[in-house]
């Protein structure tokens, strides 16, 4: 059994990790921090958990996370990088949902989260949490930092036009228009995502600038191989669970033959989170609610110059806990999907 860890077992992103867990048939959950609920069992706070979660909440002091095989952190930012260093010399292996090991360049870091990294030679070790990008680092990797929720449904939209340096788009023009539901931002308590101020109704936000924004240019520029420009505008939408990432991309002449909906396809066939839907179709977000998979459709309209590409995923699955799951499988060479095998919720 792989012992696990989690910090920050309160929140959106380590609910969902409890609720993945349980039901995965090699891991256990042995420590789970809170520091309001420490002493209290974790299936009185959630009862969705009653019968599948036997720990109670720890202070992040008190827990026993030395001993876990593994340590996730569903936590604010800046809260891993104190305490990574301790539990990577203790042999236990850190996976950070927040983005202190995302963004390479400490500077970039500090400029878009208003902190100093404290730890610049963990950041330089720590890989980049997307597998279908970085699987084999990932299998090798004691520290991953997870990649951000809207940056993996952009990553993956654009993932097979611009890898390995393919010239078949322009990459200076490209724009993303995302949508989130409220959960995105978390269970802390915030005017923006009361009912009252989100529900029935739709805005975008941060368009001057998203934290999201150098990490979806450094992980598409990494998998180009050359700087990649994207313009990203994401929206809050009255809903509890979901993303929705419209991308638009200008199709360069001499790939004007390309057939695309055949490259999606053969690209993504062997992953086992990533669904090409038909060409033309049109993806919801409630078809992968609850579930690990993203969906991804492709539209050419007019066949004229421009591709759009539609990705719809569960922020909290495959936008973070799920895909977090996923990273712990490949680093203890579990089956891929254990625990991860599951329908989304509909309606
Ligand atoms: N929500 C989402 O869709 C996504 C979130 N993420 C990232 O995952 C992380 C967690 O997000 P989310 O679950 O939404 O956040 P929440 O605000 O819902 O939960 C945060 C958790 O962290 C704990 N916590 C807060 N401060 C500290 C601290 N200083 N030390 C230890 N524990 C602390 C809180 O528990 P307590 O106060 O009881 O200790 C709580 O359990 C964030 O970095 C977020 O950016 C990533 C992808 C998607
Ligand atoms: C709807 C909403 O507020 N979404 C959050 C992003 C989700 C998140 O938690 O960001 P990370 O992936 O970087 O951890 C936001 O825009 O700040």
């Amino acid at each position: 059994m792989i012992k696990v860890g989690i910090v920050g077992g309160t929140g959106y992103t380590g609910v969902e990790l409890l609720r993945l867990l349980a039901g995965h048939p090699a891991a256990h959950v042995t420590a789970v921090t809170s520091r309001k609920e420490a002493g209290m069992p974790v299936a009185e706070m959630f009862p969705s958990l009653r019968g599948r979660v036997d720990v109670a909440f720890s202070t992040p002091e008190e827990a026993k996370l030395t001993e876990c095989d593994v340590v996730f952190f569903a936590t604010p930012h800046g809260v891993a990088m104190a305490q990574a260093r301790e539990l990577l010399e203790a042999g236990v292996k850190v996976i950070d949902l927040a983005a202190d090991f995302r963004l390479k360049d400490p500077a970039v870091f500090q400029q878009w989260y208003a902190m100093e990294h404290s730890c610049t030679d963990l950041l330089a070790e720590a890989v980049y949490g997307l597998p279908e990008v970085n699987r084999e680092a990932i299998k090798a990797a004691r520290l991953v930092g997870m990649a951000g929720c809207y940056p993996t449904s952009v990553q993956l939209g654009l993932l097979p036009l611009l890898e390995g340096g393919k010239q078949l788009i322009d990459v200076e023009t490209l724009i993303a228009d995302c949508k989130s539901g409220v959960s995105g931002a978390g269970r802390k308590a915030e005017v923006g995502t009361l009912l009252a101020e989100a529900g029935d109704n739709f805005k975008a936000y941060a368009v001057k600038g998203h934290r999201h924004s150098p990490e979806i240019m450094q992980g598409l520029s990494a998998i180009h191989g050359a700087p990649v420009k994207l313009t990203f505008v994401p929206h809050l939408t009255p809903m509890i669970r979901g993303i929705h990432s419209t991308i638009y991309a200008r199709i360069r002449p001499e790939a004007s033959a390309t057939d695309f909906q055949a490259l999606f396809e053969q690209r993504f066939a062997a992953e086992p989170f990533v669904d090409v839907l038909p060409a033309g179709s049109h993806p919801e977000t409630r078809s992968v609610r609850g579930s690990n998979t993203a969906r991804i459709a492709l539209h050419r309209p007019g066949n004229g110059d421009l591709l759009i590409v539609l990705v719809v995923e569960d922020n909290l699955v495959k936008g973070a806990s799920g895909q977090a799951v996923q990273v712990m499988n490949l680093m203890f060479g579990q089956p891929e999907n254990a625990g991860l095998d599951i329908v989304p919720l509909l309606p």
